[in-house]
């Protein structure tokens, strides 16, 4: 198991990480949601070893790990990162790079293996392919394969599907994350992706300013925001006096989604005036006034600028 307990990082005077505190367990997956900048590259790079931590213990089944400052060289054996920069050799095949991650004693053996990782990430038909001619989405691939090869105990991903379009992007992901459950291998990604962190991962960590904001599975994070920075990782979202809802008494403010609205034939007291409506797919998302706030919701079909609606929580 592993021991995250950061009590502070800072590079310089700045301090980045504060106070974080987790455990994760053999074939446990946390994704680390926050916003650009509030420090989940940092983290991942102090639990790989990159980084020296003055102030915290990283352990690993007891055993206390060292960073780069006792270490000859930096990074874990039985973990692998996949970086935002990936390091991949430009003039080497596909199947070279993932063949110089394997033992090379049976010749056989490393083949299938290699075969076995393409198949993984979908890049088959690029096993002979200079690495140097691959877009950055393949490319991305290919750190991801290599990382994998020598089956890590903990695989530490950064943003790993950034730069890998929507049409691939979920069929990879139930690839990557169902065989490292298989393999038992754990996992903690760094993202803003909420729609990932809530499909895939065990436990989510959100982090504001460095800072635990929440921490919990997807379900209880997605039922627990109270607050816009908090909402905002999971598309539009309305804060709105709770006494709009309920009695007049009620004093607090609450998070409520665009789903969880929905037109009322009779008066509310949410009367909204609507400015906008965007085509979604499924539905429509209209943008609305309600008293100079602008709110949202959807609705299953388009509405008119200037249309008065009166809204409810939808049943
Ligand atoms: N080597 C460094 N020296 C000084 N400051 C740094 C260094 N690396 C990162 N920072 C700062 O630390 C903060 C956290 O950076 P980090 O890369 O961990 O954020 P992040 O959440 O991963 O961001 P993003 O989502 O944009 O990748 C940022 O303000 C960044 O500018």
């Amino acid at each position: 198991m592993l021991k995250v307990e950061i009590d502070s990082f800072s590079y310089s005077e700045r301090t980045i990480l504060k106070d974080i505190h987790f455990t994760l367990k053999p074939g446990e997956h946390l994704s680390i949601l926050g916003e650009s900048g509030c420090g989940k590259s940092t983290l991942l790079h102090l639990v790989y070893g990159l980084l020296h931590l003055e102030n915290g213990t990283i352990h690993y089944n007891e055993k206390k790990l060292l960073g780069p400052t006792k270490t000859l060289i930096p990074g874990e054996p039985f973990i692998k990162l996949v970086a935002q920069e990936f390091k991949i050799m430009p003039f080497t095949t596909v199947a070279e790079n993932l063949g110089s991650h394997l033992s090379r004693l049976d010749e056989e053996k490393d083949e299938k293996r290699i075969d076995e990782l393409l198949k993984v990430v979908e890049l088959e038909t690029f096993k002979n392919t200079l690495v140097k001619n691959l877009s950055g989405g393949q490319k991305q691939r290919v750190a991801l394969a290599k990382a994998l090869a020598n089956e890590p105990e903990i695989l530490l991903l950064d943003e790993p599907f950034s730069n890998i379009d929507t049409f691939l992007k979920s069929k990879l992901q139930r690839k990557i994350f169902s065989y490292l459950k298989e393999k038992n291998i754990s996992c903690i990604t760094a993202t803003h992706d909420s729609e990932e962190a809530l499909a895939f991962s065990d436990k989510i960590l959100m982090l504001k300013n460095g800072t635990e904001e929440m921490y919990g599975t997807p379900e209880f994070i997605y039922k627990n925001v109270s607050t816009e920075y908090q909402a905002g990782f999971f598309g539009e979202a309305n804060l709105l006096p709770e006494k709009l809802f309920s009695s007049e008494k009620a004093s607090a403010e609450i998070i409520v989604f665009p789903h969880q609205l929905e037109i009322s034939e009779e008066k509310t007291k949410l009367e909204v005036t609507v400015k906008k409506c965007y085509f979604k797919g499924t539905h429509f998302l209209a943008e609305a006034d309600y008293n100079g706030k602008i709110i949202f919701f959807n609705n299953p079909f388009p509405l008119r600028k200037g249309n008065i609606s009166y809204l409810k929580i939808s049943e």
